[in-house]
């Protein structure tokens, strides 16, 4: 019988882990100073805040923010403490886990798909909580680089795991609506570790698992 083990004691509010999909804390932010930022915006570009579609504007974007960045105060580690015993030297890869994430340069949001596939060292995750990571890391203001490695890294050292693969398919919207404006674009990153680095072999698999079918 698999026996639950945890590497390290959970964060007091581990008991309380998001449950459903989207149940991430929405960041505690400056709403008041977020509002005025927003009116400021507005202003700034012509428009008038006190009109009557825009009144509540303000507001709802300081919420927005405040649920599309609560990654920024979330610890995706807390989704790998809970690990069971199990035997499976193969490769585990959980694919096309969407995302959306917000990109650094020009706060527009990036999304697409991630995969992410390791190879157990005894222990094995629940596989929706691969899915929670990629959420956590996904709701912060970053480049798909960084978002790519924080995940390879995460699971690596959180599951002891003998080695990580992840890759992200994503568009992001500041090459779709605006700038360069080449819609349909896709951005392909990866992160190795471990295995993944030092075998061909597996890389080959992970990517033929991937991207086979397309
Ligand atoms: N490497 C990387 N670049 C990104 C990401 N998200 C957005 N960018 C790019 O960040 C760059 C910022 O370039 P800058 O020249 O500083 O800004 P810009 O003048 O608005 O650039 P253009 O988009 O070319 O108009 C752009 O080339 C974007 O395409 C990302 O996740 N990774
Ligand atoms: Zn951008």
């Amino acid at each position: 019988m698999s026996k639950i083990s945890r590497h390290t004691p959970p964060p007091d509010d581990a008991d309380e882990a998001p449950r459903s999909s989207n149940a991430i804390t929405p960041l505690k932010v400056d709403h008041a100073r977020l509002r005025s930022a927003v009116r400021e915006i507005l202003l700034a570009v012509g428009e008038d805040p006190d009109r009557e579609g825009l009144l509540e504007t303000p507001d709802r974007v300081a919420r927005m923010y405040a649920e599309v960045f609560a990654g920024l105060q979330t610890d995706p580690a807390v989704y790998l403490q809970k690990t069971f015993t199990q035997k499976h030297d193969e490769m585990v890869l959980v694919k096309d886990i969407e995302f959306a994430s917000c990109c650094e340069h020009h706060l527009l949001p990036f999304f697409g798909k991630a995969h992410i596939a390791y190879l157990p060292n005894g222990q094995i995750v629940g596989l929706s909580k691969l899915a929670r990571v990629v959420d956590a890391v996904a709701r912060r203001p970053q480049v798909q680089e960084r978002m790519t490695e924080n995940i390879a890294d995460l699971v690596m050292t959180h599951l002891k795991a003998r080695g990580v693969g992840v890759v992200i398919e994503a568009s992001h919207s500041c090459m779709t609506i605006r700038g360069v404006r080449k819609p349909g674009a896709m951005t392909i990153t990866s992160s190795m570790r471990g295995g993944f680095l030092d075998s061909p072999a597996t890389r080959a698999e992970m990517m033929s698992l991937v991207f086979g079918g397309k």
